[in-house]
């Protein structure tokens, strides 16, 4: 017999294990724009979630698309600046960013994962009043902080085996329309499921220390310190935040990985592999 057949089978049965503890668990997934990459990377990584969703995982996919609101905003000659990895976001910008994030960027997983087989429903912070949002700070214009989070639509899906695709657009009290960074909608999301996993995918393949290296498990207080030193910087920052407010949300672990490496999700759930860094209660 094909010796590739042998070791496609010893796969599969050394992953029961893993099948067993997610079993109906709920594994929130947040794709970065830098994450995305070509058509096939998409294709691979939507046949990832539509496997999960097949065994029995409820996957949820928010996503980013920072670099695809760079290159619209270049088209239309405008700029923008980001402060702590935040954008500064005016009239014309949030309306860009929710018409690339809700509309291109959106639709473009949710079909990635519909052509997969699975069904994918695409939504942003807005529908059902998923993520209600506040002004974080007044010197960042339209940027959002989530302050309310209605989950209950989410689980609707999941009774119906749908995949939420989310768009990270919060609505605002007064009717006002908020960016969200990706990682910070992933987190208020994960914590407001109570997720048994938040996987923050970027292109990277961990965190980093000082010399390099990447830190497969990582504390809060290491996190301090590194902040402080400057050794985790740009969009590393609300990351790292992220992870520290989901695990105190109520999220079980966060793992943020290299979301380009081929069947990056599967690895890290269904293999003693694993992969990234690893952040849970301490
Ligand atoms: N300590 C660190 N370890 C790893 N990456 C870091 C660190 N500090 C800053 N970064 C930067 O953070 C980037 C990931 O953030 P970002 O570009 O916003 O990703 P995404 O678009 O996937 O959300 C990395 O490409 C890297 O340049
Ligand atoms: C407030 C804020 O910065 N919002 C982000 C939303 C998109 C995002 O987070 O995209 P990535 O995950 O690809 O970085 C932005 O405007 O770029």
């Amino acid at each position: 017999m094909n010796r590739d057949w042998i070791a496609t089978a010893a796969t599969l049965s050394s992953a029961l294990p893993y099948l067993q503890r997610y079993d109906d668990a709920i594994v929130v997934i947040k794709l970065g724009g830098h994450a995305m990459g070509s058509d096939e990377a998409m294709e691979s990584f939507a046949r990832d979630v539509v496997l999960m969703r097949q065994v029995g995982v409820n996957p949820v996919i928010v996503h980013g698309g920072g670099p695809m609101i760079n290159a619209m905003l270049d088209k239309l000659g405008a700029k923008s600046e980001f402060v702590n990895g935040k954008r500064v976001t005016d009239q014309l910008t949030v309306e860009v960013v929710e018409m690339v994030l809700s509309g291109l960027v959106n639709k473009r997983i949710v079909q990635a994962v519909n052509r997969q087989g699975g069904k994918a429903v695409g939504l942003s912070g807005k529908d059902a009043n998923l993520m209600v949002c506040d002004q974080t700070d007044p010197a960042l214009g339209f940027v959002g902080t989530p302050a309310e989070m209605n989950p209950t639509i989410l689980r609707d899906l999941f009774a119906h085996d749908i995949i939420p695709v989310i768009a990270p657009i919060g609505a605002g009290r007064n009717g006002e329309t908020f960016n969200v960074n990706g990682d910070t909608a992933a987190g208020a999301i994960a914590a407001g499921l109570k997720a048994d996993r938040l996987l923050l995918l970027t292109d990277v393949s961990g965190v980093k220390n000082a010399a390099g290296e990447v830190l497969t498990e990582l504390t809060a207080a290491q996190i301090k310190e590194m902040t402080e030193e400057g050794v985790i910087a740009g969009g590393m920052i609300p990351k790292t935040e992220t992870a520290l407010d989901a695990i105190e949300g109520g999220v079980r672990a966060v793992v943020i990985l290299d979301g380009r490496a081929p069947n990056a999700v599967l690895l890290e759930l269904f293999t003693e592999h694993g992969a990234g860094s690893l952040i849970r209660k301490g």
